[in-house]
Protein backbone atom coordinates (compact mmCIF):
# COMPACT_ATOMS: atom_id res chain seq x y z
CA UNK A 1 0.00 0.00 0.00
CA UNK A 2 0.96 3.64 -0.20
CA UNK A 3 2.03 6.36 1.84
CA UNK A 4 0.57 9.45 0.38
CA UNK A 5 0.69 13.09 1.74
CA UNK A 6 -2.63 15.14 1.08
CA UNK A 7 -2.51 19.01 1.31
CA UNK A 8 -5.35 21.12 2.11
CA UNK A 9 -4.82 25.04 1.86
CA UNK A 10 -8.45 25.92 3.29
CA UNK A 11 -10.27 23.14 5.11
CA UNK A 12 -14.54 23.34 4.86
CA UNK A 13 -16.97 22.13 7.49
CA UNK A 14 -19.45 21.20 4.42
CA UNK A 15 -23.06 21.96 5.80
CA UNK A 16 -25.31 19.59 3.53
CA UNK A 17 -28.58 19.49 3.19
CA UNK A 18 -31.15 17.78 1.17
CA UNK A 19 -34.06 18.67 -0.02
CA UNK A 20 -37.42 18.34 -2.62
CA UNK A 21 -36.76 21.57 -4.67
CA UNK A 22 -34.99 24.98 -3.44
CA UNK A 23 -37.29 27.91 -3.27
CA UNK A 24 -34.84 30.59 -3.72
CA UNK A 25 -36.61 33.43 -1.64
CA UNK A 26 -39.05 31.36 0.64
CA UNK A 27 -38.96 29.05 3.75
CA UNK A 28 -37.80 25.61 2.71
CA UNK A 29 -38.49 22.63 4.87
CA UNK A 30 -35.28 19.95 4.46
CA UNK A 31 -34.85 16.85 4.78
CA UNK A 32 -31.32 15.01 5.95
CA UNK A 33 -29.04 17.28 7.18
CA UNK A 34 -25.19 16.81 7.74
CA UNK A 35 -22.16 18.81 8.84
CA UNK A 36 -19.20 16.75 8.31
CA UNK A 37 -15.29 18.28 8.03
CA UNK A 38 -14.39 18.21 4.43
CA UNK A 39 -12.14 20.00 1.94
CA UNK A 40 -10.40 18.34 -1.51
CA UNK A 41 -7.69 16.88 0.35
CA UNK A 42 -9.40 15.66 3.37
CA UNK A 43 -11.94 14.06 1.52
CA UNK A 44 -9.09 12.16 -0.75
CA UNK A 45 -7.41 11.29 2.24
CA UNK A 46 -10.55 9.93 3.58
CA UNK A 47 -11.03 7.92 0.24
CA UNK A 48 -7.49 6.52 0.32
CA UNK A 49 -7.42 5.45 3.62
CA UNK A 50 -10.48 3.30 3.42
CA UNK A 51 -8.74 1.56 0.56
CA UNK A 52 -6.24 0.64 2.91
CA UNK A 53 -3.34 3.26 2.14
CA UNK A 54 -0.99 5.19 4.88
CA UNK A 55 -1.93 9.08 4.42
CA UNK A 56 -0.73 12.00 6.46
CA UNK A 57 -3.07 14.93 6.14
CA UNK A 58 -1.15 18.76 6.35
CA UNK A 59 -2.21 22.19 4.51
CA UNK A 60 -3.47 25.15 6.71
CA UNK A 61 -6.32 24.72 9.57
CA UNK A 62 -7.85 27.43 11.15
CA UNK A 63 -7.49 26.65 14.97
CA UNK A 64 -10.35 28.43 15.73
CA UNK A 65 -13.12 24.85 14.78
CA UNK A 66 -10.35 22.55 14.45
CA UNK A 67 -11.54 19.95 16.98
CA UNK A 68 -14.19 18.36 14.45
CA UNK A 69 -11.19 17.62 12.26
CA UNK A 70 -8.80 16.28 14.65
CA UNK A 71 -11.91 14.07 15.87
CA UNK A 72 -12.33 12.77 11.95
CA UNK A 73 -8.46 12.34 11.56
CA UNK A 74 -8.45 10.09 14.84
CA UNK A 75 -11.47 8.13 13.74
CA UNK A 76 -10.17 7.69 9.95
CA UNK A 77 -6.74 6.81 11.20
CA UNK A 78 -5.44 10.26 9.21
CA UNK A 79 -1.87 11.37 10.48
CA UNK A 80 -2.41 14.99 11.29
CA UNK A 81 0.02 17.62 10.33
CA UNK A 82 -2.04 20.64 9.48
CA UNK A 83 -0.02 24.06 10.10
CA UNK A 84 -2.48 25.66 12.61
CA UNK A 85 -3.23 29.51 12.15
CA UNK A 86 -5.63 31.90 13.98
CA UNK A 87 -9.64 31.90 12.65
CA UNK A 88 -12.33 29.63 11.91
CA UNK A 89 -12.41 27.03 9.17
CA UNK A 90 -15.42 27.93 6.61
CA UNK A 91 -18.32 26.22 6.64
CA UNK A 92 -19.71 25.85 2.82
CA UNK A 93 -23.21 24.72 2.01
CA UNK A 94 -24.33 22.16 -0.30
CA UNK A 95 -27.92 22.02 -0.96
CA UNK A 96 -28.80 18.72 -3.01
CA UNK A 97 -32.66 18.36 -4.54
CA UNK A 98 -34.02 15.44 -5.06
CA UNK A 99 -32.90 15.16 -8.97
CA UNK A 100 -29.78 15.65 -8.33
CA UNK A 101 -29.16 19.18 -8.73
CA UNK A 102 -26.60 20.64 -6.00
CA UNK A 103 -26.07 24.05 -5.28
CA UNK A 104 -22.67 24.85 -3.82
CA UNK A 105 -22.10 27.88 -1.79
CA UNK A 106 -18.15 27.72 -0.82
CA UNK A 107 -16.64 30.63 1.47
CA UNK A 108 -13.61 32.09 1.09
CA UNK A 109 -11.87 31.09 4.19
CA UNK A 110 -9.53 32.25 7.17
CA UNK A 111 -7.35 35.12 6.00
CA UNK A 112 -3.20 33.68 6.53
CA UNK A 113 -0.58 34.96 8.31
CA UNK A 114 2.01 36.49 6.40
CA UNK A 115 4.20 33.52 7.47
CA UNK A 116 1.67 30.49 6.31
CA UNK A 117 3.23 29.78 3.33
CA UNK A 118 6.77 29.68 4.97
CA UNK A 119 5.60 27.76 7.62
CA UNK A 120 4.20 24.77 5.55
CA UNK A 121 7.28 24.52 3.57
CA UNK A 122 8.89 23.92 6.41
CA UNK A 123 6.51 21.40 7.53
CA UNK A 124 6.40 19.66 4.29
CA UNK A 125 10.21 19.22 4.34
CA UNK A 126 10.54 16.26 6.38
CA UNK A 127 6.84 14.81 5.45
CA UNK A 128 8.06 14.89 1.14
CA UNK A 129 10.84 12.25 1.82
CA UNK A 130 8.34 9.39 3.21
CA UNK A 131 5.78 9.44 0.83
CA UNK A 132 4.79 7.62 -2.59
CA UNK A 133 2.73 10.81 -3.96
CA UNK A 134 1.20 14.38 -3.23
CA UNK A 135 -2.45 15.51 -3.93
CA UNK A 136 -2.67 19.36 -3.68
CA UNK A 137 -6.55 20.00 -3.11
CA UNK A 138 -8.91 22.57 -2.99
CA UNK A 139 -8.99 26.70 -3.45
CA UNK A 140 -6.41 28.96 -1.92
CA UNK A 141 -7.62 31.08 1.63
CA UNK A 142 -7.83 34.87 1.51
CA UNK A 143 -4.18 36.08 1.22
CA UNK A 144 -2.41 32.92 0.10
CA UNK A 145 -0.77 33.67 -3.41
CA UNK A 146 -1.20 31.81 -6.45
CA UNK A 147 2.56 31.48 -6.87
CA UNK A 148 2.66 30.14 -3.55
CA UNK A 149 0.55 27.31 -4.83
CA UNK A 150 2.76 26.86 -7.25
CA UNK A 151 6.06 27.14 -4.87
CA UNK A 152 4.33 23.91 -2.92
CA UNK A 153 4.26 22.16 -6.18
CA UNK A 154 7.66 22.88 -7.13
CA UNK A 155 8.94 21.89 -3.50
CA UNK A 156 7.36 18.48 -3.63
CA UNK A 157 8.65 17.83 -7.32
CA UNK A 158 11.92 18.84 -5.95
CA UNK A 159 11.59 15.62 -3.88
CA UNK A 160 11.19 13.67 -6.50
CA UNK A 161 6.88 12.94 -5.87
CA UNK A 162 4.32 12.96 -7.88
CA UNK A 163 1.86 15.93 -7.65
CA UNK A 164 -1.70 15.63 -8.51
CA UNK A 165 -3.52 18.88 -8.54
CA UNK A 166 -7.14 19.64 -7.73
CA UNK A 167 -7.84 23.18 -7.86
CA UNK A 168 -9.37 25.86 -9.94
CA UNK A 169 -9.01 29.68 -11.05
CA UNK A 170 -5.61 31.31 -10.91
CA UNK A 171 -4.47 28.41 -8.72
CA UNK A 172 -4.94 26.21 -11.31
CA UNK A 173 -3.24 28.41 -13.69
CA UNK A 174 0.05 29.12 -11.88
CA UNK A 175 -0.04 25.10 -10.23
CA UNK A 176 0.26 23.74 -14.07
CA UNK A 177 2.75 26.56 -14.93
CA UNK A 178 5.11 24.65 -12.07
CA UNK A 179 4.13 21.51 -14.28
CA UNK A 180 2.74 18.83 -11.66
CA UNK A 181 2.17 15.06 -12.62
CA UNK A 182 -1.35 14.94 -13.15
CA UNK A 183 -4.27 17.52 -12.65
CA UNK A 184 -7.79 16.77 -12.64
CA UNK A 185 -9.82 19.49 -13.65
CA UNK A 186 -13.91 18.84 -14.41
CA UNK A 187 -15.61 20.88 -16.81
CA UNK A 188 -15.99 24.16 -15.87
CA UNK A 189 -12.10 24.25 -14.69
CA UNK A 190 -10.72 22.92 -18.07
CA UNK A 191 -13.14 25.05 -20.09
CA UNK A 192 -11.49 28.37 -17.44
CA UNK A 193 -8.11 27.27 -18.35
CA UNK A 194 -9.04 27.22 -22.34
CA UNK A 195 -10.49 30.41 -21.98
CA UNK A 196 -13.71 28.57 -23.97
CA UNK A 197 -16.82 26.79 -23.70
CA UNK A 198 -16.20 23.11 -24.25
CA UNK A 199 -19.13 21.69 -26.28
CA UNK A 200 -17.23 18.67 -27.75
CA UNK A 201 -14.99 15.93 -27.87
CA UNK A 202 -12.85 17.76 -29.88
CA UNK A 203 -12.68 21.01 -27.86
CA UNK A 204 -12.04 19.01 -24.53
CA UNK A 205 -8.70 17.17 -26.27
CA UNK A 206 -7.74 20.49 -27.88
CA UNK A 207 -7.79 22.21 -24.05
CA UNK A 208 -5.99 18.68 -22.31
CA UNK A 209 -3.24 18.82 -25.35
CA UNK A 210 -2.72 22.95 -24.22
CA UNK A 211 -2.39 21.33 -20.01
CA UNK A 212 0.43 18.70 -21.49
CA UNK A 213 2.35 21.64 -23.36
CA UNK A 214 2.91 22.94 -20.13
CA UNK A 215 4.62 19.74 -18.91
CA UNK A 216 1.69 17.91 -16.92
CA UNK A 217 1.84 14.48 -17.98
CA UNK A 218 -1.24 12.93 -16.70
CA UNK A 219 -4.54 15.07 -17.09
CA UNK A 220 -7.70 13.68 -15.80
CA UNK A 221 -10.58 15.70 -16.85
CA UNK A 222 -14.13 14.53 -15.01
CA UNK A 223 -16.58 15.33 -16.95
CA UNK A 224 -20.04 14.55 -14.46
CA UNK A 225 -22.24 11.87 -15.83
CA UNK A 226 -20.08 11.85 -19.79
CA UNK A 227 -17.84 9.65 -17.08
CA UNK A 228 -13.86 10.68 -17.46
CA UNK A 229 -10.91 11.28 -20.38
CA UNK A 230 -7.54 10.30 -18.96
CA UNK A 231 -4.92 11.76 -21.38
CA UNK A 232 -1.28 10.07 -20.66
CA UNK A 233 1.75 9.53 -21.97
CA UNK A 234 0.59 5.99 -22.60
CA UNK A 235 -2.77 7.39 -24.70
CA UNK A 236 -6.24 8.20 -24.21
CA UNK A 237 -9.00 6.97 -22.02
CA UNK A 238 -12.79 7.15 -21.47
CA UNK A 239 -15.15 5.80 -19.30
CA UNK A 240 -18.42 5.77 -18.72
CA UNK A 241 -20.89 5.65 -15.74
CA UNK A 242 -22.97 3.32 -15.13
CA UNK A 243 -26.93 4.52 -14.55
CA UNK A 244 -27.07 5.31 -11.02
CA UNK A 245 -29.59 7.03 -8.20
CA UNK A 246 -27.87 10.56 -7.85
CA UNK A 247 -27.85 12.28 -4.67
CA UNK A 248 -25.24 14.76 -4.53
CA UNK A 249 -22.60 14.85 -7.29
CA UNK A 250 -20.45 16.75 -3.70
CA UNK A 251 -17.40 14.73 -2.71
CA UNK A 252 -17.35 12.61 -6.72
CA UNK A 253 -14.37 14.62 -8.23
CA UNK A 254 -12.42 13.62 -4.94
CA UNK A 255 -13.13 9.78 -4.63
CA UNK A 256 -12.23 10.02 -8.76
CA UNK A 257 -8.95 11.45 -7.98
CA UNK A 258 -8.60 9.24 -4.96
CA UNK A 259 -9.42 5.96 -7.25
CA UNK A 260 -6.96 7.28 -9.68
CA UNK A 261 -4.08 7.81 -7.08
CA UNK A 262 -4.88 3.92 -5.88
CA UNK A 263 -5.09 2.77 -8.97
CA UNK A 264 -1.62 4.23 -10.47
CA UNK A 265 0.44 4.15 -7.06
CA UNK A 266 -0.48 0.69 -6.99
CA UNK A 267 0.53 -0.62 -10.30
CA UNK A 268 -2.78 -1.34 -11.77
CA UNK A 269 -3.10 -1.82 -15.39
CA UNK A 270 -4.45 1.66 -16.75
CA UNK A 271 -8.03 0.55 -17.73
CA UNK A 272 -8.19 -1.03 -14.42
CA UNK A 273 -7.11 1.71 -12.67
CA UNK A 274 -9.82 4.22 -14.38
CA UNK A 275 -12.58 1.59 -14.10
CA UNK A 276 -12.31 1.44 -10.48
CA UNK A 277 -11.93 5.06 -10.23
CA UNK A 278 -14.62 5.73 -12.23
CA UNK A 279 -17.17 3.08 -10.48
CA UNK A 280 -16.27 4.71 -7.32
CA UNK A 281 -16.78 7.79 -8.14
CA UNK A 282 -20.68 6.81 -9.47
CA UNK A 283 -20.88 4.50 -6.14
CA UNK A 284 -20.34 8.60 -4.70
CA UNK A 285 -22.93 10.34 -6.20
CA UNK A 286 -25.75 7.91 -4.66
CA UNK A 287 -25.41 9.68 -1.09
CA UNK A 288 -24.06 12.52 0.21
CA UNK A 289 -19.84 12.31 1.53
CA UNK A 290 -17.21 10.60 -0.12
CA UNK A 291 -17.32 7.58 -1.78
CA UNK A 292 -17.52 3.89 -0.20
CA UNK A 293 -15.48 0.99 -1.54
CA UNK A 294 -17.29 -0.91 0.97
CA UNK A 295 -20.52 -0.62 -0.87
CA UNK A 296 -22.97 -3.35 -0.75
CA UNK A 297 -23.44 -2.38 -4.90
CA UNK A 298 -19.93 -1.59 -5.41
CA UNK A 299 -19.07 -4.84 -7.51
CA UNK A 300 -21.88 -4.25 -9.81
CA UNK A 301 -21.15 -0.91 -9.97
CA UNK A 302 -17.51 -1.74 -11.05
CA UNK A 303 -18.90 -4.22 -13.47
CA UNK A 304 -21.26 -1.65 -15.01
CA UNK A 305 -18.22 0.60 -15.75
CA UNK A 306 -16.71 0.79 -19.47
CA UNK A 307 -13.31 2.24 -20.28
CA UNK A 308 -12.06 2.17 -23.79
CA UNK A 309 -9.40 3.95 -25.76
CA UNK A 310 -10.21 7.21 -26.92
CA UNK A 311 -11.62 7.92 -29.85
CA UNK A 312 -12.25 4.11 -30.05
CA UNK A 313 -14.00 2.49 -33.43
CA UNK A 314 -16.73 4.08 -33.28
CA UNK A 315 -16.30 7.70 -32.20
CA UNK A 316 -15.00 10.51 -33.54
CA UNK A 317 -13.58 13.49 -31.91
CA UNK A 318 -16.39 15.55 -33.18
CA UNK A 319 -19.06 13.38 -31.32
CA UNK A 320 -20.60 15.27 -28.64
CA UNK A 321 -19.76 14.52 -25.06
N1 LIG B 1 -24.69 11.92 -12.48
C1 LIG B 1 -23.67 11.09 -12.34
N2 LIG B 1 -23.82 9.76 -12.49
C2 LIG B 1 -22.79 8.90 -12.34
N3 LIG B 1 -21.52 9.31 -12.06
C3 LIG B 1 -21.30 10.61 -11.91
C4 LIG B 1 -22.34 11.58 -12.04
N4 LIG B 1 -21.81 12.80 -11.81
C5 LIG B 1 -20.50 12.61 -11.56
N5 LIG B 1 -20.19 11.30 -11.62
C6 LIG B 1 -18.85 10.68 -11.47
O1 LIG B 1 -18.06 11.49 -10.63
C7 LIG B 1 -16.94 12.03 -11.35
C8 LIG B 1 -16.60 13.42 -10.82
O2 LIG B 1 -17.71 14.26 -10.99
P1 LIG B 1 -17.58 15.73 -11.54
O3 LIG B 1 -18.87 16.43 -11.23
O4 LIG B 1 -17.13 15.68 -12.94
O5 LIG B 1 -16.36 16.30 -10.68
P2 LIG B 1 -16.24 17.49 -9.63
O6 LIG B 1 -16.94 16.97 -8.40
O7 LIG B 1 -14.78 17.64 -9.43
O8 LIG B 1 -16.91 18.70 -10.24
C9 LIG B 1 -17.36 11.98 -12.82
O9 LIG B 1 -16.25 11.99 -13.69
C10 LIG B 1 -18.14 10.66 -12.83
O10 LIG B 1 -17.26 9.55 -12.91
O1 LIG C 1 -11.81 24.49 -1.98
P1 LIG C 1 -13.00 24.63 -2.86
O2 LIG C 1 -12.70 24.73 -4.32
O3 LIG C 1 -13.93 25.72 -2.38
O4 LIG C 1 -13.80 23.26 -2.74
C1 LIG C 1 -14.12 22.75 -1.49
C2 LIG C 1 -15.33 21.93 -1.59
O5 LIG C 1 -15.11 20.87 -2.51
C3 LIG C 1 -15.32 19.61 -1.89
O6 LIG C 1 -14.06 19.11 -1.50
C4 LIG C 1 -16.01 18.68 -2.83
O7 LIG C 1 -15.26 18.62 -4.05
P2 LIG C 1 -15.70 17.76 -5.29
O8 LIG C 1 -17.21 17.84 -5.39
O9 LIG C 1 -14.98 18.36 -6.45
O10 LIG C 1 -15.25 16.35 -5.02
C5 LIG C 1 -16.17 19.91 -0.66
O11 LIG C 1 -16.01 18.98 0.37
C6 LIG C 1 -15.68 21.28 -0.27
O12 LIG C 1 -16.68 22.03 0.37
Amino acid sequence: MARILTITLNPALDLSVETPTLAVGEVNRTGNTRLEPAGKGINVARVLARLGHSVTVTGLMGEGNASSFERLFAAEGLQDSFVRVPGQNRINIKIAEAGGRVTDLNGPGFRIPEDALQRLEFRLAPLLPECDGVVIGGSLPEGFPPSGLAALVQQASRAGKPVWLDTSGEGLKAGIEAAPFAVKPNMDELSGLAGLPLTDMTAVEAAVARVHAGGVSHVVVSMGADGVLWSSPAGILRSRVPPVSLVSTVCAGDTLLAGMLHGVLGGQPDEAALTFATALSAECVQHIGVGNPEAPDFSSLLQRTRVQPWPGQNNTGEMPL
